[in-house]
């Protein structure tokens, strides 16, 4: 690189500035002749360390002045974006792709940057990357990747560093410390490995190292209660001065026991020699206590923290509540109500878990969880009076519906995202938000007749037409129908129609616009399913179009793969992994990707009038969560595929954040949703606002992947048939047999000519395989079942698995009449029933 004075000079300056300050330089220097280099803006980001957006403004102006970035800026780069692995990840591949020297500073710097964020598999690639390329291992490589693989809780592998360590230590290819073998320890710490934490502490003499009082804390804290306390006393013993955690390693090993009177006692000694307890030393103290019962002690605990002016979180008032309510029936009322109290002005929202048991000790009579959430989230924003309004009406039996209750921070974030006069805006998304909501469903081209919204109407179902999406109605209903059992509804239940509110009709119908039928999809988030149904109904049209839903929660999976089979669906596989596993188990394999990824729904106040009022606050963790879907979503697509990210929250961060981070991969186009579509109601940014198709608030963003992931390959596709391990072929007379009695007792068979009956050996379990899916090998493991589960073998006796016949009752009239329309078009007959379902759509829009 060739050396500019200017650009040094700038550097210098920037050198001397903190972080705005060397923002403000660089700014001022781009407006003058001289443009500040590549050293100016290194030396700019390293002072940015903590300011993670400026430092991606500043690559990205990097990039627009086509300023070639060199091993020294992106050392400095991913030192400086701290846990943002992504980004540090794709420079560590542009130092790759570029041919430039890896070196130990920057693999040291993206072994940290993996270690903040948690991936600990990814800290230990680079350490494999490391030994590859023969770069020189270090002390901090170590600590950090063991250190990585501590918070990943993989304790086995800390024995593997720890063994290379000493290998590396005796061959005098690296001088180890006392902090790599500290970061070794805390592997088998947090593991509770207590006896490989004691080999690993013992070594260290053998390497000459000293132990200080990490190594020791963290030794206590794997050990049991004696032998914490022991080594506990042999810190004073050789003088290295005790903290609140080494007190607090000894204490929680003493709750674990039940030992309450010793964790009370180590309490006490703390203060006297000096070492403030914590919040954690009381929580620890109290869950000794709560757990043996120990009311009095834990409430005189709570009170000690609260006038010690300790931060008492949920835990310390969950603790306390749970000591509380152990009493039974005489549970000291004037006590849970401070607990109470004391949760509600420290605006603690509570888990499930805590409320339903706090609720029964509340002092209303009969009250709903909704209610009591009520009570707690009303007091976040102060709004007392509204939270006693609400306990009051219900406790009455009253509805009272006056519109969300929003925080003051998410209406500030809102004006930010208004394109129009701000005020004016803001009350036609509250006052939309406010409406009830409306009553959305799809017809079901295969099951449902073309008179199906008369008899809807002759069950007292209002039924007009829905924009944007061809099957889709409003329904309002007479008094005497109770909406919240809709659920339960004949034509519900027989899959004739499917709830799903309007907003979350697009993203389906964006990937419906830009794909074939015939594409093989994937539905990364996809419980409980209204999206997957509506996928998976476009790609029945085709012959091989298939779609994998997704869900990482096995309850949920399971309500997705009935609700698939419920609308009569074969053309499908459900698994069950995290999503962000996909990208590295099938890269560039899907034509179409779904990320419905889990947000902040904000989205919702019409159906949730809480869904506001602790908005407007960023939540990190989701985000990153949100950008590991989006960034395995954009790993299993192939070039050319199209990806789909939505979410049903507001916020800018959740939405354009990933949005953008996505964008700066490289190889991504973004696809205009709303010429997509062709409606204005989406705007440019991908927002739907509820007030535009009077519905709940969205986001829906389409990609589409102009070049594959580098350094990977595609993977076989599955030949056919499937074949489970350890299952038979069933012999074809007894796969008719089958058949014939499923057409009489179910009155339908959801196979077709080339499809196989498998019989799982063990189970006794008969499996339907259809032919013409497209599942990737690799995904058969992580699938909750791969066909259809068509009947059970036990004592040689054969059961239909008779649920499937709902899912596919009126299948067989949907396919008579499709097969009589095929015979009039044969016979050049007009098909009449298609035309009267166009007339009544047509009527309907009017
Ligand atoms: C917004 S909901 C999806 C709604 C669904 N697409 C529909 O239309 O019915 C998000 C879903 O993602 C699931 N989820 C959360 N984390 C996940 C992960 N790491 N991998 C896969 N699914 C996840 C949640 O359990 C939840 O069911």
């Amino acid at each position: 690189m060739r050396f500019d004075p200017v650009d040094a000079h700038y550097a210098k300056a920037i050198q001397r500035a903190n972080w705005e300050q060397s923002v403000a330089i660089l700014e001022e220097a781009s407006q003058a002749e001289l443009q500040p280099g590549i050293m100016s803006y290194t030396a700019a980001i390293k002072r940015c360390a903590s300011e993670h957006s400026t430092i991606l403004a500043l690559l990205a102006e990097m990039d627009k002045k086509t300023l070639e970035l060199d091993a020294v800026s992106i050392s400095s780069s991913i030192w400086a974006l701290g846990s943002d692995w992504v980004t540090s990840l794709a420079m560590l591949e542009r130092m790759i792709d570029g041919n430039m020297q890896l070196n130990t500073i920057t693999c040291n710097a993206m072994i940290r940057a993996c270690d903040q964020a948690g991936q600990w598999q990814r800290a230990l690639d680079v350490l494999k990357l490391q030994r590859a390329e023969q770069i020189q291992i270090d002390a901090f490589t170590y600590s950090s990747t063991a250190s990585a693989c501590a918070k990943g809780g993989q304790w086995t592998l800390g024995t593997l560093l720890l063994e290379e360590m000493i290998k590396a230590a005796e061959s005098r290819e690296c001088e180890i410390n006392t902090i790599c073998m500290n970061a070794v320890l805390s592997c088998f710490e947090k593991a509770q490995q207590w006896s490989r934490a004691i080999l690993c502490f013992e070594e260290m003499p053998l390497r000459r190292l000293q132990p200080d009082r990490t190594s020791y804390n963290c030794l206590m804290s794997a050990c049991n209660w004696p032998t914490s306390l022991q080594l506990l006393e042999e810190m004073t013993q050789i003088h290295l001065r005790r903290d609140v955690v080494s007190f607090n390693a000894v204490m929680q090993a003493c709750a674990r026991r039940g030992e309450w009177p010793r964790a009370l006692a180590l309490l006490r000694n703390m203060q006297a020699s000096t070492v403030r307890a914590s919040l954690v030393s009381m929580n620890t103290a109290m869950s000794a206590c709560a757990v043996e019962g120990k009311w009095q002690e834990t409430l005189s605990l709570l009170a000690t923290s609260i006038s010690e002016r300790l931060a008492v979180d949920i835990i310390s008032l969950s603790l306390t509540a749970s000591a509380l309510l152990g009493e039974g029936p005489g549970t000291p009322k004037a006590s849970m109500s401070w607990v109470i109290e004391e949760m509600v002005s420290r605006r603690i929202r509570l888990t499930s878990s805590v409320r339903s048991s706090l609720l029964s000790a509340l002092p209303l009579r009969r009250p709903r969880a909704v209610v009591f959430d009520a009570f707690v989230a009303s007091s976040v924003d102060g709004a007392w009076r509204r939270a006693v309004e609400l306990v009051d009406a219900t406790r009455k039996g009253r509805r009272l519906r006056r519109g969300p209750l929003a925080s003051a921070a998410f209406l500030r974030h809102l004006v930010t995202l208004a394109s129009t006069s701000a005020c004016l805006w803001l009350r036609r998304v509250m006052r939309s938000s406010a409406r009830g909501s409306s009553c959305v469903f799809r017809a079901n081209r295969a099951k449902a007749k073309p008179d199906v919204l008369r008899q809807l109407r002759a069950q007292g179902w209002h039924v007009v037409a829905a924009p944007f999406h061809a099957d889709a109605f409003h329904a309002t209903f007479d008094h005497s129908t109770d909406t919240a059992t809709l659920g339960v509804t004949l034509p519900h239940l027989t899959g004739e129609v499917y709830f799903q509110e309007l907003s979350s009709m697009l993203p389906a119908a964006v990937l419906q616009a830009v794909l074939p039928a015939d594409s093989l999809v994937l539905d990364l988030c996809a419980a409980p399913g209204s999206k997957s149904t509506q996928l998976a109904q476009f790609l029945a049209r085709g012959t091989h179009g298939t779609l994998v839903a997704n869900e990482l929660d096995p309850f949920r999976a399971g309500k997705l793969r009935a609700n698939l089979l419920r609308v009569g669906l074969t053309n499908f596989v459900v698994t069950t992994m995290d999503g962000r596993a996909y990208g590295d188990l099938l890269p560039n394999t899907f034509d179409g990707v779904l990320v419905d990824a889990p947000c902040s729904c904000e989205g919702n106040a019409r159906k949730d009038i809480f869904a506001l009022l602790l908005a407007g606050e960023r939540d990190w963790s989701l985000e990153e969560k949100q950008m590991e879907l989006a960034l395995s979503g954009w790993n299993v697509l192939k070039s050319g595929g199209y990806l789909v990210y939505s979410t049903c929250t507001l916020n800018r961060w959740e939405n354009e954040g990933v949005c953008e981070r996505l964008v700066r991969l490289g190889g991504c186009e973004r696809v205009p949703v709303e010429k997509v579509l062709g409606m204005p109601s989406v705007d440019a940014s991908g927002r739907l606002w509820p007030q535009e198709l009077d519905a709940e608030g969205f986001f829906v963003a389409c990609f589409r992947k102009t070049a594959p992931v580098h350094g990977v390959t595609a993977p076989r596709r599955a030949p056919e048939p499937f074949r489970l391990r350890g299952a038979v072929l069933l012999a074809p007379e007894e796969a008719q047999r089958l058949e014939q009695r499923a057409v009489e007792v179910m009155g339908f068979w959801p196979g077709e000519k080339d499809d196989l009956c498998h019989e799982d050996a063990r189970s006794g379990r008969i499996w339907l395989f259809k032919k013409g899916l497209q599942v990737p090998l690799a995904l058969v493991p992580y699938c909750w079942d791969l066909g259809l589960l068509i009947a059970q073998r036990s004592n040689s006796v054969t059961c239909l698995q008779q649920s499937l016949g709902i899912g596919f009752r009126g299948q067989r009239e949907g396919e008579r009449e499709r097969e009589r329309g095929r015979k009039e078009r044969k016979t050049d007959r007009p098909n009449e029933r298609k035309k009267e379902w166009q007339e009544q759509r047509k009527t309907e829009r009017q």
